[in-house]
This record gives structure tokens, C-alpha cells and sequence, in this order.
């Protein structure tokens, strides 16, 4: 049987990790969330110039998604760990005040480029994955089995972020709407034959799940 594959793209905020997480739990597959490697690269602009993230990203960065099952627990546990130059930075990567770099690095077409080769190797050695972040559908996993575009509504996702960093005062709660970049992607996702837009402004988490479940079956029979 191919290995299975799944892109989940969406706009901030919409449960992109979410249901990737539950996802991959329940398949069995590996989990790349690709926005932790941009914010690597916020982190490490401020120290090196960015010209150095254009051609020489594979010697300073190493994104480690490592998988393991839990002892007697039927998913499998993921730590996305990133080292920047050696040192772990997955705990700072966080940090609200990345946000302008943030931008720029997204922003940057030649940096694009390296990251989407990063994470082809990532890709290369797992067989089967869930990848999240914008984009991945059109640049990473093209030929995936289901290819996901989740919504919500700008207030309901704004609300949902305010809540899950209640307890996390320095990190970015701006949610805005959906970008000229989110609309292109979503475009790109409707005239793929394997695809799945989910609304999620008012479908808990779970039935967002039973959704995507329901169209991996669909698309793969
Ligand atoms: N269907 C849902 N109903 C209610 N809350 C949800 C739903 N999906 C996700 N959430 C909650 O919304 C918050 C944001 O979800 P999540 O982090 O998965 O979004 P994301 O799209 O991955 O965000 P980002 O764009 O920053 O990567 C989390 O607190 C999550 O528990
Ligand atoms: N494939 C991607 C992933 C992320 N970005 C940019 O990084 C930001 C952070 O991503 P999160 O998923 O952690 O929110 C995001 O706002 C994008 O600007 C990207 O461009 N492409």
C-alpha cells in the first residue's frame, strides 16, 4: 500500500495543528509543522544576515520532528526540536517579538526556497506524513492522498488563539484575516481532485477529525 500522505493549510489559528496532531496520532505517521521552521529563521535573523538563511540554512538549522511511541499508549508522541547553530531554540521560537522578522523571512523568496528544501529531506525520510503550514498542498507534498483546507472566522480564530495563550503572555495572539497568500493557496487547494475544505468556525475539533478521516477514505478507495 503507498504511504499516505496529508497537507492541511489554512489561514493563523483555523486548528491546522490540531488535526494534524490527532491525524497523525491515529494513522500512525510522522507530523511536520512547517511554520516552526520560518520561526527558526525569525529567531535566527536576529544573529546572522539573511543572506547567510539564502545559501547556508542546512549548516545552521536542524529541524528534528522526532516521533515516538508512547510505552502501552496507542499514538505516537512528537517533539518538534530545533537547533540553531547546535543550541536547542524551540522554547524561544515563540517569542511575540519575532513577529516583524517573522514577515520578512515569509516574505523572501530565496529563504522559501531553502526551507522548502529542509523540509523535503524531513519528508524524505518518513514513510508517511501529515505536513501543516501554508502552502504545503501547492510546494511540498503535491501528490498527497488528501490535501485540507480548514476556515474559521476571523473572530472565532482570534478568540480561540486569545484562549490558548492565556497562559503564554509573550507570545503573538494577532490574528488577522486571510492573506492574498491564503486565498491563493486555498484556490490552488479547490482544483486539486483530492481535496477537503472544512469550516470550522462552529465543529469542535473532533468533528473537523471525523471530517478529514472521512475524506482520506473517500479520496484513497
Ligand atoms: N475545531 C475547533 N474548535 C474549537 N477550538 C479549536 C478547534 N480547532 C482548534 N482549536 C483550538 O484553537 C487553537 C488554535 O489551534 P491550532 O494551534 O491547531 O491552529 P493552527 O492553525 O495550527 O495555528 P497556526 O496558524 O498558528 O499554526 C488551539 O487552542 C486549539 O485547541
Ligand atoms: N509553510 C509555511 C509555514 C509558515 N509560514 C509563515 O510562518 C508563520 C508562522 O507559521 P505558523 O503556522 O506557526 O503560524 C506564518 O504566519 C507564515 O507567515 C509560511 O509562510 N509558510
Amino acid at each position: 500500500m503507498p504511504a499516505v500522505s496529508i497537507s492541511i493549510d489554512g489561514p493563523t489559528a483555523s486548528g491546522k495543528t490540531t488535526l494534524a496532531t490527532r491525524l497523525a496520532e491515529e494513522l500512525g505517521l510522522a507530523f511536520l509543522d512547517t511554520g516552526v521552521t520560518y520561526r527558526s529563521l525569525a529567531y535566527a535573523l536576529d544573529h546572522v544576515p539573511i543572506e547567510r538563511l539564502r545559501t547556508d540554512l542546512g549548516s545552521l538549522l536542524v529541524h528534528q520532528p522526532e516521533i515516538h511511541r508512547r510505552h502501552g499508549k496507542k499514538g505516537i508522541c512528537q517533539n518538534h526540536a530545533i537547533l540553531f547553530r547546535g543550541e536547542d531554540i524551540t522554547q524561544e521560537i515563540w517569542h511575540a517579538s519575532l513577529d516583524a522578522n517573522l514577515k520578512s523571512i515569509a516574505q523572501d523568496q530565496a529563504c522559501r526556497r531553502e526551507i522548502l528544501r529542509l523540509h523535503q529531506n524531513i519528508v524524505e525520510k518518513y514513510d508517511g506524513i501529515v505536513a501543516v503550514g501554508r502552502d504545503v498542498a501547492v510546494t511540498l507534498l503535491p501528490h498527497a492522498s488528501l490535501h485540507v483546507y480548514l476556515t474559521a472566522s476571523e473572530t472565532m480564530r482570534r478568540e480561540r488563539r486569545r484562549a490558548q495563550y492565556r497562559t503564554h503572555k509573550d507570545r503573538s495572539t494577532s490574528v488577522g484575516p486571510a492573506t492574498e497568500r491564503d486565498l491563493q493557496n486555498r484556490d490552488a487547494i479547490r482544483a486539486m481532485p483530492n481535496a477537503l475544505e472544512v469550516d470550522s468556525t462552529y465543529s469542535p475539533a473532533s468533528a473537523v477529525f471525523a471530517a478529514a478521516l472521512h475524506g482520506l477514505r473517500r479520496h484513497s478507495s
